[in-house]
């Protein structure tokens, strides 16, 4: 058994879970009429409720002695205070650094990095400010009208996202478009519409080595040369974002029009910094540095708010809740706002390549669940998909429900009527998961109904809802940079809280390795034919049947 398993809080909560049996949310609503208030917070313009969760106060004792026995504040301080916490790659992780707003030094080996990160920073939003401007032209004069983002995983998810989110506040006249698949068809399809002459492309990848990300590049540069033809023009059209110069050079693009980041700052947490060009493009300067402001006051919340009033730390708590004590394996990311559509697949990285870990810190196999596969589309669509195995599937699925107070597009009959419809049945999932239906309700409601006692009882069990299932549901007054920023930072914080809880190290992701060999082993052998012996029958009768039918 590992350490964790054998805790005394372990084993406290493992017993808890015992007693607790099949308590129903219901009657913990009904006996306790400030469930509402005990169970909900603010937190840098964010409003969570988490009363409809299957929780009693000692639920809650008991898993924050869990997060104090791994020490999740003492982690926390080592994170903000830039020890290597990445055990495996020797790293900090600092991406807070890239949103602090404070005054207060961020030290890495001794050496303050905020000058480094404001000089970065000053740079983006010059050159942000003159493409939006038309300052910045192409090589025939005529200012950007579109820019593509060339990257992929951290390099393309938050960017995508954000840009996406924000859209209301986006340039009228600067389009921003995204390729991260190595499927010609990604950049094909892009291309498709657009100008070479007033298109710049912004090639961000961290490692400047990633096969997908320099092989779109490339392709790029020979459609942006087939109407440029001379190289020099590049330079008004290739900007690139990464840690790795000696790369960006070898590929062409003058150091002049690089934005550089650090080894601190993991991909699936880099949007905060140079990776947000296109966020800092689409938005404007003034707005991005809300975007950021509102990351940070989420950042002061997690670092200072007791635990048992600091909002990530709940969220990642009543995770390990639902995984370790009930057998959880999925967690659903349910956003009632079609600007946030891509927020869910940008969490799945966020969440399942930081927590997709099997060993401890300490290298030890762990005898305890991890991350859970996170799934979800925004609302009211979903509901008419995949809600169904939510509410009477034999899974166990918490969910978080995003709303805002207001939306950017009120329109309907009378004002804000879609949104009112919107936010109805955002509230109405909570309470159908958490209150369910039983037979007696099923029963009066077929009756009233006019059916038959004999039609109702062979319906009632495909008709009952167990109910008790749990949801947290986030509020924001409106979806803004300042909100957007806060929200991003608060599942951040959040995994990072599950990581430490179950002893992973969150920031490395050796598991996406394995595939990336092999395939540069198979790249050739389509061509050539299988190394004999090299591959299993099925691998090897792939390529054959492709080569076959290619
Ligand atoms: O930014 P890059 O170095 O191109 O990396 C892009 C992505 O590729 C990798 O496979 C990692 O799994 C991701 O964490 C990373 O974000």
């Amino acid at each position: 058994m590992t350490a964790l398993t054998r805790s005394p809080a372990w084993a406290a909560l493992t017993q808890h879970r015992q007693a607790f049996g099949d308590t129903h949310m219901r009657d913990l609503f009904a006996a306790d009429p400030s469930r509402f208030d005990r169970f909900s917070l603010d937190a840098a313009g964010l409003f969570l409720d988490y009363s409809k969760n299957r929780i009693t106060p000692e639920t809650l004792t008991l898993l924050l002695d869990l997060a104090r026995q791994q020490d999740v504040e003492g982690w926390r301080d080592r994170m903000f205070g830039g020890a290597p916490i990445n055990l495996t790659e020797g790293r900090a992780v600092l991406h807070t650094a890239l949103r602090n707003q404070s005054d207060r030094p961020v030290p890495v080996d001794g050496r303050d990095v905020m000058p480094d990160v404001r000089a970065v920073l000053e740079r983006m939003n010059g050159f942000a400010s003159a493409v939006r401007d038309g300052s910045w032209t192409g090589y025939t004069g005529q200012p950007i009208t579109d820019v593509v983002n060339i990257g992929i995983g951290g390099s393309d998810l938050g960017p995508v996202m954000v840009t996406e989110a924000l859209k209301p506040f986006a340039h009228p006249h600067v389009a921003l478009h995204f390729v991260s698949n190595i499927d010609g068809t990604h950049l094909a399809e892009t291309l498709k519409w657009l100008d070479p002459d007033t298109t710049l492309f912004i090639v961000a990848s961290k490692t400047f080595t990633t096969q997908e990300t320099l092989t779109n590049a490339h392709s790029a540069r020979r459609w942006f040369l087939e109407s440029a033809k001379d190289p020099a023009h590049i330079a008004k059209h290739f900007v690139a974002v990464s840690t790795n110069e000696a790369e960006v050079v070898k590929f062409g693009i003058d150091p002049a029009n690089m934005f550089g980041f650090w080894d601190w700052v993991g991909g699936r947490y880099s949007l905060w910094g140079a990776i947000g060009l296109p966020i800092a493009i689409a938005i404007g300067p003034e707005r991005f540095a809300e975007l950021l402001a509102g990351a940070h006051a989420m950042d002061e919340h997690f670092r200072t708010a007791p635990l048992d009033r600091n909002m990530p730390v709940l969220l990642g708590l009543l995770g390990v809740w639902y995984v370790n004590f009930w057998g959880a394996s999925s967690h659903a990311v349910l956003p009632y706002d079609q600007y946030l559509h891509r927020f869910t697949a940008y969490l799945q990285q966020l969440d399942m390549e930081s927590n997709g870990k099997s060993v401890t810190r300490g290298g030890e196999p762990v005898d305890h669940a991890t991350g859970p596969v996170v799934f979800g589309e925004p609302g009211t669509n979903g509901q008419h998909a995949f809600y169904q195995l939510i509410h009477q599937g034999t899974s166990l699925i918490p969910c978080d429900f995003i709303a805002t107070a207001t939306s950017h597009n009120p329109i309907g009959e009378t004002a804000g009527a879609h949104h009112r419809i919107l936010l109805s049945n955002v509230f109405a999932q909570a309470e159908a998961l958490m209150r369910g239906k039983t037979a007696d309700e099923v029963r009066a409601e077929m009756t009233r109904a006019g059916k038959a006692p004999d039609a109702v009882e062979a319906l009632v069990p495909h008709r009952v809802f167990t109910g008790n299932r749990p949801s947290n549901t986030i509020l924001l007054k409106s979806l803004t940079p300042a909100t957007l920023g806060a929200l991003i930072a608060l599942y951040e914080h959040k995994v990072f809280v599950q990581g430490i809880v179950w002893d992973i190290n969150s920031f490395d992701q050796w598991g996406v390795e394995l595939g990336k060999q092999l395939a540069n082993t198979i790249l050739p052998e389509l061509d050539s034919g299988p190394q004999p012996g090299a591959h299993d029958a099925s691998t090897s009768g792939l390529m054959g049947w492709w080569r076959v039918n290619r």
